[in-house]
């Protein structure tokens, strides 16, 4: 059916969070990976599209370029709406790519305005006052300010956002959204005669999430978290635009063999790292060996590990030691190695016969999905909040992947998703 949504992601773990939440609506959802190499045909197009890309760190101009054709291809798809997700915790460089993209988008559909809403209230992230609170710590002072790649050391959306745009960038506070889907239309409505293009809306609960997209259901581009999203098929069926279709699918049996692969350096993975080690192998990749060695030690310490609880393999690190390797590598070439061993690692273990890949880290995911050659996946049973199991078939071989946000999920995440993938 026509594409009633086109969605495109920055990165592959934020791509399943928005999968997952449209898909709890029970709505079919179509996640794919990278913009296809063919033209859409609307008849082959689920109602939800989502297009991953991994364009979070790289340079403005490129980002902007697969953006655009992920676009062009969701437009092709019958999608006269769209949504740009990026991640719940603003991540982005001094230059881009939140602002840069959108403000590409917007051009190429002729939009005036868009909102920036990256609130995630269930995962612990609220805007309060144009400012991103990680559970109860500004996001500049949450481990966020330790990120690798974009280490985010300001709380102050507007301030994050206005150097990355040339429109004029606004707020829509609590105060205002508080009032409800009419007036918080109404306030959108006189910004945007006043010449704002780019709106920061505050969201501090599920219930200012749904007035936000009541307000902006039908909104040519929407930005933001996955989690502003979620209350979007609802209301496309109230409008008698969606079906009560269910999207479940049925997928085969997954052999068994596993692994836990974890390029993620966040305060949860270090934390879901460790709790894992107490039950499970593990092996710690070090970015300096690797630049040396390469990835031939871990691999054939994998190769040597019994049948049982899938091996960790892991470059997550403490901040110091993330910092001496980038002061060492630089810091992109570091995220680099470690990005591409970890990718080499899962094509041996899939040769090996893994076919359950359990990922921490948005850009580790990105990485090792595009090096399994994987093009689509298929969204199941939801693991934690904004982490649900996938599926996909390599060189005809069924395969369950999931791939999770640095930030996600409970200390035994690792563990939880092996019993997910059970119970189904
Ligand atoms: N020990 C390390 N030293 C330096 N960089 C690292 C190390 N471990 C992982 N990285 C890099 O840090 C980045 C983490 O980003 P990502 O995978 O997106 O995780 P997250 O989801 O936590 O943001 C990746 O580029 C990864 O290769
Ligand atoms: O919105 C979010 O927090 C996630 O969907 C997301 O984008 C994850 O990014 P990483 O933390 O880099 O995995």
């Amino acid at each position: 059916m026509t594409t009633l949504l086109g969605c495109i992601a920055d990165d592959f773990t934020g791509a399943t969070d928005l999968a997952g939440l449209l898909a709890r609506s029970g709505a079919k959802v179509s996640l794919r990976i990278g913009v296809p190499g063919e033209p859409a045909r609307p008849e082959d197009c689920a109602p939800f599209e989502v297009i991953a890309l991994k364009c979070r760190t790289a340079p403005v101009d490129e980002a902007i370029r697969d953006c655009r054709a992920a676009l062009a291809w969701l437009r092709q798809a019958g999608a006269r709406r769209f949504f740009w997700k990026y991640c719940s915790t603003f991540d982005s460089t001094p230059e881009g790519n939140i602002g840069p993209v959108a403000e590409a988008l917007m051009a190429d559909l002729g939009a005036e305005q868009t909102i920036y809403c990256p609130a995630f209230p269930e995962n612990g992230r609220s805007v309060y006052m144009g400012h991103l609170f990680v559970g109860r710590q500004l996001l500049s002072e949450s481990p966020m300010k330790d990120h690798p790649l974009t280490p985010m050391r300001d709380s102050n959306l507007m301030r994050l956002l206005d150097p990355q745009v040339e429109g004029k960038v606004g707020l829509a506070d609590r105060a205002v959204v508080a009032a409800g889907p009419t007036a918080l239309g109404g306030y959108l409505a006189q910004l945007r005669h006043d010449g704002i293009a780019h709106v920061i809306t505050d969201a501090i609960s599920d219930a200012d999430l749904e007035t936000i997209a009541r307000a902006c259901k039908d909104m040519t581009l929407v930005t933001g978290g996955s989690a502003i999203a979620r209350p979007l098929p609802t209301l496309y069926r109230e409008d008698g635009l969606l079906s009560r279709d269910s999207g479940e699918a049925n997928h085969p049996p997954i052999a068994e063999k596993a692994v836990v692969l974890s390029g993620s350096c966040s305060a949860m993975s270090r934390a879901q790292v460790a709790a894992y080690l107490d039950r499970a192998p593990g092996f710690k990749l070090d970015p300096l060996a690797l630049a040396k060695d390469g990835t031939a030690a871990a691999r054939a310490w994998l190769a040597d590990q019994p049948s049982g609880r899938a091996p960790l393999i892991y470059a997550t690190a403490e901040p110091d030691e993330v910092r001496a390797a980038q002061e060492a590598l630089g810091v992109g070439r570091a995220g680099q190695i470690v990005e591409e061993a970890l990718a080499d690692i899962a094509v041996d273990a899939f040769a090996h016969g893994v076919r359950r890949f359990v990922v921490a880290g948005g850009e580790t995911s990105g990485a090792v999905t595009k090096a399994l050659g994987v093009s689509r996946l298929a969204v199941d049973a939801e693991i934690a909040p904004g982490v649900p199991w996938t599926f996909a078939e390599i060189s005809g071989e069924p395969v369950a992947l999931a791939l999770k946000s640095g930030n996600f999920g409970k200390e035994t995440f690792f563990t939880d998703a092996f019993e997910r993938l059970d119970e189904r």
